[in-house]
């Protein structure tokens, strides 16, 4: 199918068409929830309908042979019912999907070959589609599969109700501190899952972050990522604020980046913005980064100051255990009061 006809048949087909933002939020969650109904209907849910479908049919392997995640004739773009466009990123639109057979609700990533090749990151892709396809984890997005035509890839992804976080994040300016608390729980879970795994993520932050029907962390972009033998690592990537000392100076690195950028993270929810933001260039945050030039606001509480000051540590081994960040005391004073309502934002 041509773009225009594509784009034809989204206009004709959309689930949303023509309706307010605000109206348009409520669809979309409606929509969430009709998967979660589908979900504890089913014995065998659409969710793992999709799964099974993409399993026998995918042989991947996780030896990162290139060959084993080609995707055989099975799913193509005529099995979806295609809705509104939810989003757009730097190589092609997100759109919400319904599979048509099982009637699950998906978002669809689009990826235009000729613009990956043209910023040199087809292998890129091709590992954020061997890694991510292989992981199970309610804080990670998961990937089902995908497909291509001759112009584009299609990634079949879960969808995620509530949206990205970093707009929750600029709309409310900064996070309570127990909303934070419960976000931060939840991505150490995820990266614990993935650390156990031998994948690193080295590029959290709020764009990459989006959230599921429940507000529950939803960890997506796997491009940085990379799985973790015992070999160096010193490709420079991530976005500048995130970045850890030792990538900044263009050592070898490890596991450890995501504690530190763990607690950026920490930081930014509470503050609002990264801690080593420098408006006056790059220069002047690597310098911050590399000296940890650290500096609180007096409206963060002392339990949140010593999980940041614990993980943004100079010194890789001396970060915090994702095992410790879930046993830290801010971490617990705030458990109890996770699922009262109000604490999610709306
Ligand atoms: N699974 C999803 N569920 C709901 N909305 C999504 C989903 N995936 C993407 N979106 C929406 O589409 C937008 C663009 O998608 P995405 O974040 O993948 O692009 P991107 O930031 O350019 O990523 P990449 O760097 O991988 O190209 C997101 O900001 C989000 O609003």
């Amino acid at each position: 199918m041509s773009e225009s006809k594509l784009v034809d048949s989204l206009n004709r087909l959309s689930v949303n068409n023509g309706s307010t933002v605000a109206s348009g939020r409520q669809q979309l969650l409606r929509l969430a929830v009709s998967n979660q109904m589908h979900a504890n209907n089913n014995s065998s849910t659409s969710a793992d309908a999709l799964r099974e479908r993409q399993e026998r049919h995918y042989s991947l392997s996780s030896d990162g042979n290139n060959n084993s995640s080609k995707p055989l004739r099975n799913f193509h773009l005529g099995m979806f019912e295609i809705g509104k466009p939810l989003g757009k990123g730097k190589f092609g639109r997100v759109y919400l999907a319904k599979e048509k057979k099982t009637g699950y609700v998906v978002a669809l990533k689009t990826l235009h070959k000729e613009e990956l090749v043209h910023s040199k990151v087809e292998r890129q892709v091709r590992r954020e589609i061997e890694i991510q396809s292989n992981l199970r984890h309610k804080n990670i997005l998961r990937l089902f599969g995908h497909f291509h035509d001759e112009k584009r890839i299609f990634l079949i992804l879960e969808f995620a109700g509530r949206g990205e976080l970093y707009k929750h994040l600029r709309r409310q300016q900064r996070f309570s501190e127990e909303l934070s608390a419960k976000y931060i729980f939840q991505m150490a879970q995820a990266l614990a899952y993935l650390h156990k795994k031998h994948v690193i993520h080295r590029d959290i932050k709020p764009e990459n972050i989006l959230l599921g029907i429940d507000g529950e962390i939803k960890l997506s972009d796997f491009g940085w990522s990379v799985h973790a033998p015992s070999n160096r690592r010193t490709t420079l990537c991530g976005t500048l604020d995130y970045l850890p000392p030792e990538m900044v100076e263009g050592k070898e690195h490890g596991a450890k980046v995501d504690l530190w950028s763990l607690g950026v993270l920490t930081y930014e929810f509470l503050v609002g913005a990264p801690p080593f933001e420098d408006i006056s260039g790059h220069s002047a945050t690597y310098r911050r980064i590399a000296k940890v030039d650290l500096k609180f606001p007096s409206f963060i509480s002392a339990e949140a100051k010593d999980l940041i000051s614990r993980l943004l540590q100079h010194s890789p081994e001396k970060r915090l255990s994702l095992d410790q960040v879930m046993r830290h005391p801010w971490i617990l004073k705030h458990k109890n009061n996770w699922d009262r309502p109000g604490v999610d934002p709306q």
